[in-house]
């Protein structure tokens, strides 16, 4: 079988991300391609959450530009933007769940939102997304009913409620014990598989990212700039970088100045 050429995704392209004249980060270039679980890396505020700010419009490029399917959207105007939206599922690290709402309410929220499904339409998509994550029967639950893990699945649900075809992660499995995280990466990977999706995750989770990613970027914080691209194994045992090597093989260097005795 001819081997298939990977079809990019998302591209960014010379990007310099600052908060003012304070620069993040700059002339960061790298591709995710369709079907990968990309890992964005690196040490504590280097800038990685900043990083999918950027790539979900919610903070805007110093210079550069973000590309999906091929199509800029640092340059598009706000109906391509929210087109391009239309194709996202995002959790964040607080799973961002509505705590006056039921489950149901919760994952049924988008598709009231952006469809014109019926009431019944919306419990039944509800039920089978709650039943995609093992929360099947829990739609009339309460946030605050449920375990951390339970909710990080509901926000997972809520996430793929529209079908999205890129799912964004902002530290997934933060705060849950290794075996719930253990599991919510199995269902990343099969809902990735399921759905035919992309994932992007910032994590610090070096179990989730041997297991789990396909390729990854790591920013370095005093470069400012990407230093490490590629898959994460690779590079923990190839990388030209002593500092991703460390990080990656958990041999963290003692900072600079630090007493180590
Ligand atoms: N809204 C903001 N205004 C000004 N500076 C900000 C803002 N958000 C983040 N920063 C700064 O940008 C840098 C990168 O922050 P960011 O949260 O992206 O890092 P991170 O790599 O995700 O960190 P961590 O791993 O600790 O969560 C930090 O120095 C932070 O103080």
């Amino acid at each position: 079988m001819a081997p298939v050429t990977p079809e990019a995704h998302i591209e960014v392209r010379g990007l310099t991300m600052a908060f003012g004249t304070r620069v993040i980060q700059q002339e960061l270039d790298f591709t995710i391609y369709r079907g990968d679980i990309f890992v964005i890396m690196g040490g504590s505020g280097c800038g990685k959450s900043t990083l999918l700010k950027h790539m979900l419009g919610l903070l805007e490029p110093a210079a550069g530009e973000i590309l999906y399917d091929g199509s800029s959207f640092t340059r598009a105007g706000s109906a391509g933007r929210d087109a391009m939206r239309r194709g996202w599922g995002i959790t964040f690290q607080s799973g961002g769940l509505f705590g006056a709402m039921t489950l149901g309410q919760n994952v049924g929220l988008p598709l009231q939102l952006y469809t014109g499904y019926s009431a019944a339409e919306i419990a039944e998509v509800v039920n089978y997304k709650l039943s995609l994550v093992g929360l099947g029967g829990f739609q009339g639950y309460y946030p605050a009913e449920l375990s951390g893990g339970m909710r990080k699945r509901a926000a997972l649900a809520r996430a793929i409620a529209l079908d999205p075809d890129i799912l964004f992660f902002d530290e997934p499995s933060a705060g849950l014990d290794p075996i719930s995280s253990r599991l919510l990466d199995d269902l990343i990977v099969q809902l990735k598989e399921s759905m035919g999706a992309t994932v992007v995750m910032v994590t610090h989770e070096l179990p989730s990212i041997f297991d789990i990613a396909t390729n990854s970027v790591y920013l370095d914080a005093d470069t400012r700039t990407m230093i490490g691209y590629g898959d994460p194994r690779q590079l923990r045992d190839h990388s030209e970088q002593a500092i991703v090597r460390q990080f990656l093989s958990r041999s963290p260097a003692p900072p600079e100045g630090s007493a180590s005795e």
